[in-house]
């Protein structure tokens, strides 16, 4: 699986600019294809979402033609679609099946729509029960009450009054009021039971409106379609900001410190997710808003505090509140939340094991979270469940722990750039990388400079020592690529100052004799192995910062090290100090033997295929042949001082 570690932030702050919002392009999208006229859409988002719908109108007939960057020219076919059979894949975007649905069952074609198998999941029945009570004829495929569905021309009786129920999901309503106006007779919608949600229908009927077609409300309650109306194009309609994709940064900049300013969005949005705003603000975030901008910073006192909220108006930010919680004192408490089981995955129970993963204490239950978090988290491999949302709410986990996210690409439906953007706001903690050849005195060095920093200190070449020790212990032959992986993988390790302990035993000494030396060096050749150390490595970024040995630290480990030290000598050099080492510590040793095998070992590593020892490009070169430990310790601090 694919994977994405990130280090740990240490703060937060800058400025982005909001891919568009998926629930605006959506509708957007679909109103200017059943409008009269051409209409040209700007700052639309470019995601799985919006291209599964960009798809279907195509197939249905729709001029779609991309003008370049995030802007389109959509020809509205004014009325039904004009082609009337077709089969559509509409991915797992809600916001194209729910209304697609309804626009093409009233549209008097044969159609079949289908989704991932996680839309096949989700519910559509009350609006197909709402869309029966009009004429229609909507045949299930799969289960009842479920896509994939199979659409019948049919007559259909419009007019009067249509019940539909709200409590599952809000885009039934929303998709049979945007359907409605193509009947051309007056139909007035009765919403049964708790209509949940509610601010994506402002999305809805101020979508409407901008075509042309007001919709008039009792409240919450009942909406009134009136005959005679049809969709115009209002020209060019500019698509604002994601405010659900904003919530992600707002977090970033209360919990790093930020400013951190979103544009795209502000107070003058049609979008209910602007409110998440107000609920950082109830957990000590100050936040500033302009018309088109959210800026969010940490709480004066530097801490978020806990919240209990009822968030049915804010379904998908409310994701981000459950993992801001880690960084507040106390338990917060998310409310109300049950539609949260019928989304991309279950999303209260997805939510709940992977914050146990970290150490939070959760409880779950049918429609709320409490998330109470803990001192220290722990590191941990995210699982995301094809959920973006998953992917985007837990990366703000790593402003305390290094993190692994698994299938990040899954941001694909709504924010492909996600991490991307992300990376440009945050300041992870630093990395000194001194990558170079077996007895140059990196190891030496690197601790000194670790010292002097107040930094870590990582010595990777003891991590293949260790497992090649671990893995003659246990009987496992270097060359079994799966067996010494695996034996890598359950490492017990624990560094101290002059002391690394596995399985709670000091090996200190067990490590560095010539015979582990060896071993070290063949299961550092084998892929599998070094995969398994990757994230075991990446763990010991934290605190201040971290100085890492070893041979691939700055191209393979931390290829985002702020310095990268390639530090080398002459084999003759390195042999030199060498056999002095071992000398000093009374080792038996011979000169013309420990140059031999220092070439072979240098040879063996160049040559190998995995994380081969070589000078990359973006590190500078430091040849400690003619220098004491203390010039090139002072010179690695000086480098650093001027990149820093
Ligand atoms: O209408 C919309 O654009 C949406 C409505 C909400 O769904 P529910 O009404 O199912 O809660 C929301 O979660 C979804 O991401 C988008
Ligand atoms: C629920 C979501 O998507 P959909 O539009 O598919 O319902 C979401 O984006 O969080």
């Amino acid at each position: 699986m694919e994977f994405l570690d990130l280090a740990p932030f240490v703060s937060a702050g800058g400025t982005v600019r909001l891919p568009g919002s998926k629930s605006i392009s959506n509708r957007v999208l679909l109103l200017a294809a059943l409008a009269e006229g051409v209409t040209e859409v700007r700052d639309l988002l470019h995601s799985d979402d919006t291209e599964r719908m960009l798809e279907a109108l195509q197939q249905l007939g729709v001029g779609v033609e991309s003008l370049g960057g995030e802007a389109y020219r959509i020809g509205g076919v004014g009325g039904p679609f004009p082609v009337k059979e077709a089969e559509l894949f509409l991915g797992n975007a809600g916001t194209a099946f729910r209304p697609l649905t309804a626009a093409l069952a009233l549209a008097g074609g044969h159609y079949v729509l289908k989704g991932v198998a996680r839309m096949h999941e989700r519910p559509i029945g009350d609006l197909v029960d709402g869309l029966r009570q009009l004429g229609a004829e909507v045949r299930y495929l799969g289960n009842d009450g479920f896509p994939p569905l199979e659409i019948f021309p049919a007559s259909i009786r419009a007019g009067g009054v249509l019940q539909v129920r709200g409590d599952v999901s809000s885009q039934f309503l929303t998709a049979l009021l945007m359907a409605l106006p193509l009947t051309g007779v007056e139909t007035r919608v009765e919403v049964v039971g708790e209509l949940i949600s509610k601010p994506y229908i402002e999305i809805t009927l101020a979508t409407m409106a901008r075509f042309g077609v007001e919709v008039q409300r009792e409240g919450w309650q009942a909406f009134v379609v009136p005959a005679g109306v049809r969709y115009v194009s209002p020209g060019t309609v500019y698509v604002e900001g994601d405010a659900s994709s904003a919530s992600y940064f707002l977090a970033a900049g209360a919990i790093g410190g930020g400013p951190l300013r979103v544009e795209g969005v502000g107070k003058d949005s049609i979008q209910g997710d602007v409110r998440f705003a107000e609920a950082l603000a109830l957990m000590g975030a100050r936040i500033e808003m302009g018309p088109n901008w959210i800026e969010a910073r940490a709480p004066a006192s530097g801490k978020l505090q806990a919240i209990d909220l009822d968030c049915n108006h804010i379904p998908d930010a409310a994701m981000t509140l459950a993992t801001a919680a880690l960084f507040a004192e106390g338990t917060t408490v998310l409310r109300n939340i049950a539609s949260w089981r019928v989304k991309e995955t279950d999303r209260i129970a997805a939510m709940a094991t992977e914050l146990q993963k970290l150490g939070a204490i959760v409880e779950e239950g049918p429609d709320y979270l409490k998330v109470t978090p803990v001192p220290a988290l722990k590191p941990a491999a995210i699982d995301t469940y094809d959920d973006h949302r998953m992917a985007m709410c837990f990366s703000l986990a790593a402003f305390a722990t290094p993190l692994r996210i698994n299938d990040p690409k899954c941001v694909a439906k709504t924010f492909p750039d996600y991490f991307e953007r992300l990376a440009t706001v945050t300041r992870s903690v630093p990395v000194i990388a001194i990558d170079g050849p077996s007895a140059s005195g990196k190891g030496t060095v690197a601790a000194r400079v670790a010292a002097a920093l107040g930094f870590g200190y990582l010595d990777s070449g003891a991590l293949y020592r260790l497992t090649a020790l671990a893995a003659q212990r246990a009987g496992v032959d270097w060359d079994d690529e799966a067996g010494v992986a695996a034996v890598a993988a359950g490492l017990e390790v624990v560094f101290g100052e002059g002391s690394i302990r596995l399985a709670g035993e000091e090996v200190e000494g067990a490590i560095r004799t010539e015979e582990i030396s060896q071993g070290a060096s063949k299961v550092a050749a084998l892929p599998a192995v070094r995969a398994a150390l990757l994230f075991r490595q990446r763990v010991f970024r934290c605190g201040a910062g971290l100085v890492g040995d070893g041979r691939d630290i700055g191209s393979v480990v931390f290829p985002d090290s702020r310095l990268k030290v390639f530090l080398t000598a002459s084999a003759e050099v390195r042999a030199e100090r060498r056999y002095k080492q071992l000398i000093g510590k009374g080792f038996p040793a011979n000169m013309q033997a420990i140059l031999l095998d220092l070439r072979e070992r240098d040879r063996r590593d160049s040559e190998r295929s995995v994380a081969p020892l070589q000078q990359n490009e973006d590190a500078v070169l430091l040849d400690t042949s003619g220098l004491t430990i203390d010039q090139a310790v002072d010179q690695v601090l000086d480098w650093y001082g001027s990149a820093s």
